[in-house]
């Protein structure tokens, strides 16, 4: 049996999602460098749910909705409010999803109709758990969702509880975009895999946010920022990057499975780091930032990808290191639920082989001989 370590270069099923095809990002055929500049983030949701762009009617019906559906239950809001304070966002946020499921009055329909309406209702619930545990977490009580916002606009002022300002609207809003599918990333695979137990959507979407969590995924968003707090400044970035190097460890935030000439996401976020950070009068975690890209590319011929200036991103946007990742996954519930309606619509078990190396012919031995 031959195998391919990480499953790489192995083409597991067919979609119509998302592709990348010569280092460009597609969202239903629409490239991600004009749904970044032109759309918003319930207009992709859509097109990635719908496989097209609403009308105004169908937007006005998907914001109706996801505005309906963005309060949680209040019992699994007491729960957040039970969890441990030190719990990480994302592990809080596993759990409370796969809680959502128990207040759900059919969480095994898995009619296409019954999944789209599940999906709705977790992705607009995704903003508001976030925030509240953000804001428990730090002695608060959670901010009720606005009926009236738009999605990035309800996020931020949920998190601080006061009129988001319209640049981090904005910035959120194109965060969200980029961040929204990506083909058969790890945690999409997870909730195909899931999925084609014909297990039910909460289930699906608790693994994928398992899967994102790590380190290798979308968990590096919150590793990179935790690198440039440790350089500290400009000038160190070169001594203390060239010593990881040397010492093996990898740089978060860069290297891709699949872009080996660069991650098309990355270039809009380092726009908005850069922006942002002349905005905020601190150009230093963009510069650092900018620095450490240079030497990576020079030294190792990595490029960065999406998590790599989403970090000062969303640093210079005020928002705490451990929510990073709480954000992608806001995110990418939208690509993770379009792709569990594309597998329960042509399923199949997925389930691959293992080449058997362990030991062979072995002989059961008494307990008491052992
Ligand atoms: C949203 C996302 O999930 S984007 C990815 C986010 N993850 C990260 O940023 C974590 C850092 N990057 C990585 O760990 C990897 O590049 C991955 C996981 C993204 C891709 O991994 P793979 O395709 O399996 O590449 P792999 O880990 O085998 O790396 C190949 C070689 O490049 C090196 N390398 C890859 N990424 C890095 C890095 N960020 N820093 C230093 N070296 C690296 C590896 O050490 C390895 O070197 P070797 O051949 O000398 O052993
Ligand atoms: O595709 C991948 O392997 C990881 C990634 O960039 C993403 O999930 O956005």
């Amino acid at each position: 049996m031959s195998v391919a370590k990480g499953l790489e270069g192995i083409v597991a099923l067919t979609s119509q999602i998302s592709s990348i095809i010569d280092g460009v990002l597609t969202y239903r055929g629409f490239n991600i460098d004009e749904l970044t500049e032109k759309a918003n983030f319930e207009e992709t949701a859509y097109l990635l749910w719908k496989g097209h762009l609403p009308n105004r009617e169908e937007l006005a019906q998907l914001k109706k909705e996801l505005s309906q559906e963005a309060p949680v239950p209040e019992a699994v809001l007491a729960q957040l409010k039970a969890y441990p304070r030190d719990a990480h966002p994302m592990a809080a946020l596993r759990t409370a999803v796969s809680a959502l499921g128990l207040y759900d009055d059919n969480p095994e329909d898995k009619t296409v109709e019954g999944n789209y309406k599940k999906a709705v209702s977790l992705t607009a619930k995704m903003p508001t758990i976030v925030a509240a545990l953000y804001r428990i977490g730090k002695g608060l009580e959670p901010v009720a969702p606005h009926p009236e916002y738009d999605f990035a606009q309800n996020f931020v002022y949920m998190l601080h509880g006061e009129e988001p300002s319209p640049v981090a609207v904005e910035a959120i809003d194109k965060a969200l975009i980029l961040h929204a599918d990506h083909e058969l990333n790890a945690s999409t695979f997870a909730a195909r895999v899931t999925t084609a137990t014909l297990t039910d959507l909460y289930s699906a979407v608790t693994a994928a946010i398992s899967a994102l969590k790590g380190p290798l995924h979308g968990g590096a968003n919150e590793q990179v920022m935790r690198t440039l707090e440790e350089i500290g400044s400009v000038e160190r970035a070169p001594e203390v990057i060239e010593q990881r190097l040397a010492n093996k460890e990898k740089i978060m935030g860069f290297g891709h499975r699949v872009y080996k000439d660069g991650d098309p996401r990355a270039k809009h976020l380092r726009e908005m780091s850069r922006q942002l950070g002349e905005q905020t009068g601190d150009t230093k975690w963009y510069e650092m930032s900018i620095k450490i890209d240079e030497i990576v590319q020079a030294e190792k011929g990595l490029k960065p990808n999406v998590d790599f200036y989403s970090a000062s991103t969303y640093y210079y946007l005020g928002i705490p290191l451990n929510l990073f990742t709480p954000i992608f996954a806001i995110s990418r519930i939208s690509g993770w639920t379009a792709h569990i309606l594309e597998q329960y619509g042509d399923n199949r078990l997925i389930r691959p082989r293992a080449d058997y190396v362990g030991p062979t012919n072995q002989k059961y031995i008494p307990i008491d001989e052992r």
